[in-house]
């Protein structure tokens, strides 16, 4: 059998006395669209800096596409095919939405010209075909999302990680947002998301591990996760699961 997209056996990572990242094993499977969540601070953008190259790990390996990249930077890891977005979205505020996303392209494509017909295909992808011209500074919130969203996929990645691509927008927005996503994992590329928008795990991802206190306290369906109470008390704190199933059981009681 091929060996998953992306294997992560043991990977630790501490910042002083605060181990950010502990023990962190997991695969992530050619093709899937999964999701990585836990409450704040648990550690998952140390995580996804662990994986493609921008921190390197105490301990434990990163494999990709069937090599050991532990510790490799991440300007080859995107050559390689690993690509991730950031949580604070800085795009080259001057310069047009096309040209910002032939920065992307860049990377495997030379000539300027070709670079910027691509960056309008991309664009087509992510919603962005009517914006080429504007300078990224005239772009929403929801509009240099797509942009960071349109520079990693210009890269052509086969896996993308995105970190909370959904993060402040409204209720709208993420309802247009979640179908590009979805178009972009149904044309071939592995998504592994951090994502706090529940609704767009429970609807989007197929796998979740959730990480608290930088260790994986649990994984499975977006159903499975949301109901272990490991979960639940990690994000609504300890005992909070047998509140929640008192509470249920006398609402029962009383109904
Ligand atoms: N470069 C760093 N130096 C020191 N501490 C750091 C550094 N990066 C992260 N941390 C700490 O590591 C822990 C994990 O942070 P991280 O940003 O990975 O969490 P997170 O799960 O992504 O949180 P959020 O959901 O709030 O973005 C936090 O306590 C954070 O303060």
């Amino acid at each position: 059998m091929a060996e998953p997209l992306l294997v992560l056996n043991g990977i630790s990572r501490s910042f002083g006395g605060l181990k950010a990242v502990q023990g962190v094993s997991l695969s992530v499977a050619e093709g899937s669209l999964s999701a990585l969540i836990g409450p704040n601070g648990a550690g998952k953008t140390t995580l996804f800096a662990l994986m493609s190259g921008f921190l390197k790990p105490d301990t434990g390996t990163v494999r990709f596409a069937g090599q050991d990249i532990t510790g490799r930077e991440p300007h080859r890891n995107a050559l390689l095919g690993m690509t991730r977005t950031f949580q604070i979205v800085k795009p080259f505020a001057a310069q047009t939405v096309r040209e910002n996303i032939a920065v992307g392209v860049h990377l495997h494509e030379r000539s300027r010209g070709a670079a910027l017909r691509r960056a309008d295909e991309v664009a087509q992808r992510v919603g962005l075909a009517a914006q080429l011209d504007k300078p990224a500074s005239d772009l929403t919130v929801a509009g240099r999302k797509r942009l960071e969203l349109a520079r990693a996929l210009a890269t052509e990645p086969r896996l993308l990680l995105l970190d909370e691509v959904l993060a402040g927008l409204n209720p709208q927005e993420i309802a247009e947002m979640m179908p590009v996503v979805r178009g972009i994992a149904d044309g071939g590329v592995t998504v592994l998301m951090i994502e706090h928008v529940m609704q767009a795990v429970m609807n989007l991802a197929e796998h979740v591990w959730v990480l608290a206190q930088g260790q994986l306290i649990a994984e499975g369906s977006p159903a499975e996760v949301t109901s272990n109470d490991k979960v639940v008390e990690a994000y609504l704190g300890h005992g909070t699961a047998a509140r929640l199933r008192k509470a249920a059981a006398a609402k029962r009681v009383n109904a």
